[in-house]
């Protein structure tokens, strides 16, 4: 597991000029909702059956801390993974810290369950992760009962004591956050009374659906989710969707392309992952949907792109939360429209997996575009795109979306620090290469 990091740095993306995408493809399995699959089939009685998992570094590493805890889990093969669930109780003290790798989601949505356990648990991340600020979820827990303690800095390494009786809260979330939703959810299983979480805005609401899904009751007012930690989640099939994050590149490299038309299958539609249909919509994209049907409780489409003359929009802040980790693709697809892009209120991409506003910026520079950071958001002035040397900073999505530049770009683009790239989507450089992105790997 930490073999990506350290290679990082040795591995780099070229990508010659001249490509269009003209594919009928599937990209991998959601990555939100296959943690989620992992962490309730571990906690539910009976067996749990998941199919189109995502084999990426992050969820193999949730993956690998519930068989740390004890839990039998068979797979992954070719996205089907069989776990044996132990029921709510049923956890066991694990001998070692637990690595979770690059993966926030795993650490933010592990704290509020470990919160909950009799033992100890001590989780630490790779160097990314251990620059991450954990007090958004350590301090709620706390006023829950919870004993955690954060660097000075409010990072990781995590020490979680176990033993702790929780109580529910109600908890007004400061910033839209799932991860901070689904974490004070998860200790709310273990706490006496209701835990409700408030949401500033809609996040993904992929933890409500799943706990639905495996018989377990979740009640929404308006803005306001809350279980109880009463109830009890029964073994099921999930079946996951195609990542939407993932097939937002392909969106966006599609539209940029000239002569490009891509069908992009099974992907997940839910409402709370959408943001980036709807932008790209606005800034020009042709974009056809065909839903067809319900997957675990997640809608699905077949999404159609082709080649688009883009406009520069501003952005509405509404739609921040619903396309938060698409912004890298998204600034892309700006770069290559015409006029100016403007977006404000996405702060949080400035705590990712690297400053993806920071490291978007340089990047776009250095390929010849003016693309302005602000505080809380970036002004792209659309371009011609030149061939260039960027870094991603070991931010898979930063990686993937300077790849897709590629196709717009008059001459090479290599992309240094790639390795990362197989923590949300393995396989991309030969599913983007069979496509007809120009691509290929150095290092
Ligand atoms: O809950 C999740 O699965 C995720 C929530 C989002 O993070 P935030 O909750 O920090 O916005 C997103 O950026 C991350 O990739 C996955
Ligand atoms: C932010 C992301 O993931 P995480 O927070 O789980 O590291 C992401 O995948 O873009």
């Amino acid at each position: 597991m930490q073999s990506a990091e350290l290679s990082q740095d040795s591995i780099a993306f070229v990508v010659e000029p001249g490509g269009s995408l003209a594919a009928q493809l599937r990209v991998p399995g959601d990555k939100s909702i296959s943690h989620r699959a992992i962490i309730f089939g571990a906690l539910a009685e009976g067996i749990t059956e998941i199919t189109g998992f995502l084999e990426g570094e992050d969820t193999l590493a949730t993956l690998q801390a519930f068989r740390a805890l004890g839990v039998n889990i068979e797979g992954p093969e070719e996205g089907r993974v069989k776990i044996h669930g132990v029921g709510l109780q049923g956890l066991q003290a694990p001998e070692k810290p637990l690595y979770l790798g690059n993966s926030g989601t795993s650490m933010r949505l592990l704290a509020g369950l470990f919160a909950g356990q009799p033992f100890d648990i001590t989780l630490v991340g790779d160097r990314s992760l251990s620059c991450r600020p954990m007090g958004r979820v350590c301090d709620p827990l706390a006023q829950m009962g919870a004993l955690i303690e954060a660097t000075a800095q409010g990072t990781p390494p995590l020490h979680i004591h176990g033993g702790q009786s929780l109580q529910g809260i109600e908890y007004a979330m400061p910033v839209a956050s799932a991860q901070v939703k689904s974490s004070l959810l998860l200790a709310g299983l273990y706490a006496t009374g209701s835990t409700c979480v408030i949401e500033p805005a809609p996040t993904r609401d992929h933890t409500e659906r799943m706990l639905m899904g495996f018989g377990y009751p979740v009640e929404r007012e308006g803005a306001k989710v809350c279980v109880k930690g009463t109830g009890v989640l029964r073994g099921t099939a999930v079946e996951v969707p195609a990542d939407i994050s993932s097939a937002a590149f392909f969106m966006v490299g599609a539209a940029i392309s000239q002569g490009s038309d891509i069908l992009l299958e099974h992907v997940g539609i839910n409402p709370t992952r959408t943001g980036v249909i709807e932008i790209l919509g606005r800034m020009g994209a042709q974009i056809e949907i065909e839903e067809t049907g319900v997957v675990g409780g997640e809608p699905v489409a077949a999404i159609r792109v082709r080649a688009s003359r883009l406009q520069g929009i501003n952005i509405p802040e509404e739609l921040v939360p619903l396309a938060i980790d698409e912004f890298p693709a998204l600034f892309v697809a700006a770069a290559c429209a015409e006029g100016e892009t403007v977006l404000t209120g996405a702060e949080e991409l400035r705590v990712k997996e690297s400053d993806r506003i920071q490291v978007m910026a340089d990047g776009l520079q250095r390929l010849g575009i003016s693309a302005q950071p602000t505080p809380d958001g970036i002004i792209i002035q659309g371009g011609a795109l030149q061939g260039g040397e960027v870094h991603s900073h070991g931010d898979h999505r930063c990686a993937m979306a300077f790849a897709m530049a590629g196709l717009a770009a008059k001459d090479t683009v290599t992309v240094h620090d790639c390795a990362n790239v197989a923590t949300s989507f393995p396989g991309f450089l030969e599913l983007a290469s069979g496509a007809g992105l120009k691509i290929h790997c150095t290092g």
